[in-house]
């Protein structure tokens, strides 16, 4: 049977004794593309944070290709976006892009044959920003950011992709130029898990919706979703009007 390469058993967990996640299942597989919706402040951020290892739930456990996650050290493995990162772009440190693209290396064993540099422009390359390289990050659109954080996230060649409402603040073209990206890296065998409210561009590129309401309410794919009008009234959009393309 395929192993889960994520694997949230029965999580919860609470700030300050205030529960935000309760009793949470999700798998992940290989290959999976898969949105993770739901009402503000129902937990997806929380989550994403509990799976990358920067939150510890109270109750229940996270595997992580198969390993319990108090075992797991090889976070190259991961790649992840939090949210609001574009705002983290300091208006005067004078970063460049490749530089930014660089951090992303830390703790991963070096690339045998490939220089530092070789390996930064490969992920820039990945994101259509290699002419890029040597401008400084905060000369670059938001759009042109977003994909920059992308490659620092991709740099260390991860299995797994994990998203924070990345395309927050930047234009529908550019948003849709992003979506089309990470398609193409779901096709070449990366899997995604990406925080999201913009259903109607999620229709377009996802092959699975996982919604929460502090529990996980739905997991599985949007057109099932759709037909669940408890679930589906969560999360204002379109569904009723647009079809499921795939
Ligand atoms: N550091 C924190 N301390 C205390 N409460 C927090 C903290 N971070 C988040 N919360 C609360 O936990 C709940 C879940 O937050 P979280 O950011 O995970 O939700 P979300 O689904 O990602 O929300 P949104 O869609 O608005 O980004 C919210 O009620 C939020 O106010």
């Amino acid at each position: 049977m395929k192993e889960p390469l994520v694997e949230v058993e029965k999580v919860t967990f609470s700030y300050n004794g205030e529960i935000v996640l309760e009793e949470v299942n999700l798998e992940l597989f290989a290959g999976d593309f898969c949105a993770l919706i739901g009402p503000n402040g129902s937990g997806k951020s929380t989550l994403l944070k509990i799976i990358v290892g920067l939150l510890k739930p109270q109750q229940g456990r996270v595997r992580l290709f198969g390993k319990e996650i108090e075992n797991f050290h090889e976070w190259w493995r991961i790649g992840y976006v939090p949210q609001k990162v574009t705002s983290l772009v300091d208006p005067v440190l004078p970063l460049t892009v490749a530089e930014t693209v660089g951090l992303g290396l830390q703790g991963k064993p070096k690339s045998h044959g490939f220089s530092k540099k070789e390996v930064i422009l490969s992920a820039l390359e990945r994101v259509g920003l290699a002419d890029k390289a040597d401008k400084l990050l905060r000369e670059l659109s938001g759009g042109q950011q977003q994909r920059v954080f992308l490659a620092r996230a991709l740099v260390g060649q991860p299995q797994i992709l994990l998203l924070d409402e990345p395309t927050t603040g930047v234009d529908f073209t550019a948003q849709e130029r992003f979506y089309e990206l990470l398609g193409r890296l779901n096709r070449e065998g990366l899997t995604i898990l990406i925080v999201t409210h913009d259903i109607a561009v999620v229709d377009r590129h996802v092959k699975q919706v996982a919604c929460l309401n502090r529990k996980l309410v739905f997991h599985g794919k949007h057109e099932d979703f759709c037909k669940n009008p408890e679930v589906c009234g969560l999360i204002p959009g379109p569904h009723h009007l647009i079809g499921h393309l795939h």
